[in-house]
């Protein structure tokens, strides 16, 4: 793959511990909602939220099905292409059945709209999202997550699972990218 990056240094936003304090009280949310279900279907969005599922869902006890679909809109960019392409598609069908979205952030809102939408289609019992990060101040259409992990600023983050040009996504922490 070409360099598609101009050198950076990544700053610390988020730590570790706050992230896996932060996953376990959601998950206490998630189970409160989902109490009593007979199956939940987890669908995690690809590529950038593999790490945050994989956390998530070992802090349920609930019984669970874990899904994907990998959803592509940034490519290598920083900004935007507005135009959400599916790649991968659930295995399983999802009508009549809990669903819960997991995303590892919210930005311009192009994506989970756009998902929610193709999923709602396909009539579950219940459908919710939730995500890790939240960009409020960027948002383009009008979208809002069930829950939400933590609300930050206007800035460019990476780390655990999500990326910057396909790098980074192993980082434990969340950090912003700060050009050099
Ligand atoms: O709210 P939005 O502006 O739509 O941005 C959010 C989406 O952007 C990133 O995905 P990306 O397209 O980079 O794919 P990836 O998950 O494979 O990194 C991120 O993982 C979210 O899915
Ligand atoms: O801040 C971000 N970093 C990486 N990928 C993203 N996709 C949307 N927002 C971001």
């Amino acid at each position: 793959m070409s360099e598609t990056r101009p050198p950076y240094v990544i700053d610390e936003m988020i730590s570790a511990k706050a992230i896996a304090a932060r996953v376990e009280a959601l998950a206490k949310d998630i189970h409160e909602e989902f109490a009593g279900t007979e199956q939940l279907v987890l669908v995690g969005l690809l590529r950038g939220s593999f790490v945050f599922i994989a956390d998530l869902v070992r802090e349920l006890d609930l019984p669970v099905e874990v899904d994907f679909i990998e959803a592509s809109s940034y490519g290598n960019a920083m900004e935007s292409s507005r135009e959400v392409r599916i790649l991968k598609d659930l295995r399983s069908g999802i009508e009549g059945r809990d669903v819960l979205v997991v995303e590892d952030i919210v930005d311009t809102g192009h994506t989970l709209t756009h998902v929610v939408g193709m999923l709602k289609s396909r009539t579950p019992a219940r459908l919710k999202t939730i995500a890790l990060l939240d960009k409020p101040t960027r948002r383009e259409v009008d979208f809002r997550a069930d829950w939400t992990g933590f609300s930050i600023p206007d800035e460019f983050v990476v780390g655990y699972g999500i990326d910057y040009a396909q790098r980074d996504r192993n980082l434990p922490f969340i950090g912003k990218v700060r050009f050099t």
